[in-house]
């Protein structure tokens, strides 16, 4: 249910985020020449996050890694499962894109860094983990974080894994996106996207961040088209939320480019971290529900 009575978990764990910690990964994830669905530095940056996850959930039983194998491209999905404790057929899904694009055709070697689109997202829920796992969080509901392969050609990867989960009649209670997270273009902190998105879940959203970030400043807007992986969910007929970084047309100009670096990110992470801690209170309110 939407009722916010986690503060005493909450609280102490965002306190221990940093925006350090999510600008490293940033910077790792965007020293692939690409991470494009094709290319040989899309498979290993694919691989890099499944061992990196695999690494922070070290010594913990109730954690999986696992890579999501699509039929017709070769980088895979990454898939970190919280089995919950008592509540674990009800599941929490926080998602982000792991690959990347330059429109003007990406080969082998093409630079596209994808800072901000969307090595951002993977490293706002990177931090998520972190602290889940330092903090010893264990959930009563499951937790799945996913860095979804393809999502700059069509939602693909998203598409394949929301459909296998309507498929296999998985129970998912709500879906959270994180799209671009770092690049601050507009007046608000968090816009939180009203298409191709579930409205209750949207007020929950912006209740958590009036409850734990009160001093941010929420902005609504919409896309006007499927622009991201919250639209695979939604279309699967689950409950999904896009917070976004800024208002249509003020969002990171270098997108898709050479350009979408940490540097013209302003070489920090203090916008992400916004949304991290978002992710985080997010997950282990949802989390925390029992049967
Ligand atoms: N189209 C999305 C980014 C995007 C999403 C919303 C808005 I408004 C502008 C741009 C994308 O490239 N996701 O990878
Ligand atoms: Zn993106
Ligand atoms: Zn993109």
């Amino acid at each position: 249910s939407y009722v916010i009575d986690q503060q005493s978990v909450v609280n102490p764990m965002l306190a221990q985020m940093q925006a350090s910690n999510i600008g490293q990964t940033i910077i790792d994830m965007s020293s692939y020449a690409n991470r494009y669905y094709t290319t040989n530095n899309g498979v290993n940056a694919s691989n890099w996050l499944k061992q990196r996850w695999t690494t922070m959930a070290a010594g913990r039983s109730d954690i999986a890694v696992t890579q999501y194998t699509h039929s017709g491209w070769p980088q895979k999905s990454v898939i970190l499962t919280i089995t919950g404790t008592d509540n674990p057929n009800e599941v929490v899904v926080l998602g982000g894109h792991l690959d990347s694009i330059n429109l003007s055709g990406t080969s082998e070697t093409t630079r596209a860094p994808g800072a901000d689109d969307d090595a951002s997202g993977i490293a706002s829920m990177t931090e998520v983990l972190r602290v889940m796992v330092a903090s010893g969080y264990k959930p009563r509901r499951t937790i799945k974080m996913i860095g979804y392969s393809a999502e700059e050609v069509g939602l693909r990867g998203s598409q394949d894994i929301a459909q296998n989960h309507k498929t296999n009649n998985v129970n998912v209670v709500g879906v959270m996106q994180l799209d671009m997270t770092n690049y601050k273009g507009s007046v608000n902190d968090i816009y939180l996207y009203t298409d191709y998105t579930d409205n209750a879940q949207n007020t929950f959203v912006a209740n958590l961040i009036t409850t734990y970030l009160p001093t941010l400043k929420i902005g609504y807007d919409k896309c006007g088209y499927a622009c991201s992986d919250h639209a695979s969910w939604t279309s699967a007929g689950y409950w999904s939320s896009m917070p976004f970084e800024a208002a249509m047309g003020e969002d990171d100009p270098y997108i898709h480019t050479a350009n979408d670096t940490y540097a013209n990110s302003g070489n920090q992470a203090d916008h992400a971290l916004k949304f991290a801690r978002m992710a985080l209170a997010y997950a282990v309110e949802l989390g925390s529900d029992g049967p």
